[in-house]
């Protein structure tokens, strides 16, 4: 049976936008993701088709959100979102992608050099085992938020920030994390929809400060 077409650059004034002078960098992570991820496990066949709507756009609507010269941590980068991505459309920031699995790490050694990104840096372990002091931590696709927060408030400075991408369910995450965020002091948690002007899949982020 033939493989799933990959899709072609969705909207691509909203990429280019996005990604500003990353652009062909995020057109050559998208493309050697395309090429390789099935194969090396990152990426099921069914996400080729919507592989720029549903993944390289979707983890790029955040990039404004974070402010120059700080430090993200994104925890389980997996394939490298949204920590690649996100480290192409904000060179300016510095991203750490905190990555237990020995194979994904490589992948994501391997696309810092490829794209030649100096802001990031990738460190093999567990959320839980990894140690550093973070203006962000960020994560997609890893847990219910009601068990990223123990994970992450750790790896987050004082007054720091945590942004996890989320899908519709957002809301009745908060609502059942009220224990844990009660428990670490969590100010100013809400629900933010990104890219709804856009003509694109929007985003949705769960934000929350940390006292
Ligand atoms: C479903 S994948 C999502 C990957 C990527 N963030 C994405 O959105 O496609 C979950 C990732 O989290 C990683 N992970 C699982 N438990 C973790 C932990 N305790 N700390 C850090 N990463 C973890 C897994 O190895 C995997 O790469």
């Amino acid at each position: 049976m033939d493989s799933p077409a990959v899709e072609v650059e969705a909207e691509p004034a909203v990429a280019a936008s996005l990604f500003g002078d990353g652009i062909e960098k995020a057109r050559a992570f998208a493309a050697d993701l395309a090429a390789r991820g099935e194969t090396l496990g990152l990426i099921g066949p069914l996400e080729l088709p919507r592989l720029w709507s549903r993944h390289i756009v979707n983890c790029a609507l955040p990039a404004p959100l974070f402010e120059a010269d700080t430090s993200v941590a994104d925890i389980g980068s997996g394939a490298g979102l949204p920590g690649i991505v996100l480290a192409i459309a904000r060179p300016d920031v510095a991203f750490t992608l905190i990555e237990p699995m020995e194979r994904r790490v490589a992948w994501l050694e391997e696309q810092k050099s490829l794209l030649a990104l100096d802001n990031v840096t990738v460190i093999r372990a567990r959320a839980q085992d990894a140690t550093g002091s973070y203006d962000v931590v960020t994560a997609r696709a890893v847990s219910a938020f009601s068990k990223l927060v123990p994970m992450t408030v750790p790896l987050t400075r004082d007054g720091g920030r945590l942004v996890f991408m989320k899908g519709a369910n957002a809301e009745a995450e908060i609502t059942a994390a009220a224990k844990v965020i009660a428990r670490f002091r969590l100010r100013d948690v809400a629900v933010s929809v990104l890219g709804a002007d856009l003509p694109v899949e929007p985003t949705r982020v769960i934000t929350a400060l940390v006292p």
